[in-house]
């Protein structure tokens, strides 16, 4: 399919291919999550492709972090499969462990609300990221420890990858100062540099453009935009941003109550109806006026802010 073909095309809502025909590093198969009688996530499916931007967008409550927790090890699904194919390997998320995800399957996550170790160095945070690599180096012994083997050559290479991480988030500066210090963005930009330092091939960002001012927010762009094209990652990112998901996403993914109702380029899911019904909340019978519709456009196409951003529903 051309990519002009995908802009226009309507989509199954099971659809589990990428539009742009990229090779699928994720794939989401009727994923569902269940809270008691609640269903978060229901029978969604899709896929993400490698080095390529996957935004999964929706209302407030619409199942996005409950998602995100199922991909990394957080929840376990109630039913479904969760497939990541990287390097000729196929790891099925969720049967594994929070822990086997991120050091195995190399899936790397950022969260809604900052987990830095704020008494620690902005360094620091960088070099526990890389704790794992480094403990294998040791060889799990007090002799590797000591320097015996590979462990000197392998902390070497630790700090070289942080300095090079610090470089990108423009944090070279500040390498000695607590992480708790840093402004607000900054410590955003960390927690990037953090998940980056530990080599993912998938990165799940929730919400990385939450509270960053409109200079902030196009830093940000630059910097997810170099992180896809210079590492060839696939990432996957929650945002209420418009102005940053259409922008630099090369695939959508819309959620409303759990269920997937939109799916495709970003210029196919700003004009699909059932998109703007559900930031409207109205129901799929309800005529949506053409002057509500033509308010709507520039809020979707990231030019205008979301008035009822943060409101919840
Ligand atoms: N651990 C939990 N136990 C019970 N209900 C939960 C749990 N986690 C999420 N939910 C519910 O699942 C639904 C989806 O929540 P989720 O946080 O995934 O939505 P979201 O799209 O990420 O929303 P937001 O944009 O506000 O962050 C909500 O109704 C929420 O209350």
């Amino acid at each position: 399919m051309s990519l002009a073909e995908a802009e226009t095309q309507s989509r199954d809502v099971h659809d589990k291919t990428v539009p742009s025909g990229a090779r699928p590093l994720l794939t989401v198969d009727h994923l569902t999550m269940r809270f008691g009688g609640l269903v978060a996530v229901n029978d969604v499916s899709f896929a993400a492709g490698d080095a390529e931007i996957t935004a999964i967008i929706g209302p407030n409550g619409a199942g996005k972090t409950t998602l995100f927790n199922c991909l990394t090890g957080f929840y376990k699904p109630t039913v479904g499969r969760l497939t990541l194919d990287s390097s000729g390997r196929q790891h099925f998320l969720e049967r594994m462990d929070d822990f086997r995800i991120s050091q195995k399957a190399h899936v790397g996550r950022t969260f809604q609300n900052i987990r830095l170790f704020p008494a620690m160095s902005v360094l620091e945070n960088l070099m526990v990221a890389q704790h794992n690599a480094l403990m294998r180096a040791s060889g799990y012994s007090v002799l590797g420890l000591l320097g015996i083997g590979g462990y000197r050559k392998a902390e070497r290479e630790a700090v070289d990858w942080a300095r090079y991480w610090l470089e990108q988030v423009d944090l070279v500066d500040r390498a000695d100062d607590n992480a708790g210090d840093l402004p607000y963005g900054a410590q955003r930009r960390l927690e990037i540099a953090r998940a980056m330092c530990s080599r993912p091939v998938l990165l799940c960002l929730d919400e990385p453009a939450a509270g960053l001012n409109p200079r902030e927010s196009a830093e940000l762009n630059a910097l997810l935009l170099y992180i896809k094209e210079k590492h060839q990652i696939g990432l996957l990112l929650i945002e209420h941003d418009m102005s940053v998901v259409m922008e630099i996403s090369d695939h959508i993914v819309v959620l409303d109550y759990g269920r997937k109702i939109s799916d495709g380029t970003p210029a196919f899911v700003r004009g699909d109806p059932t998109v703007i019904r559900a930031y409207l909340g109205e129901e799929e019978d309800d005529e949506i006026p053409p002057e509500v519709v033509a308010d709507l456009a520039p809020v979707l196409a990231g030019t205008k802010p979301d008035p009822s951003d943060g409101e919840g529903r």
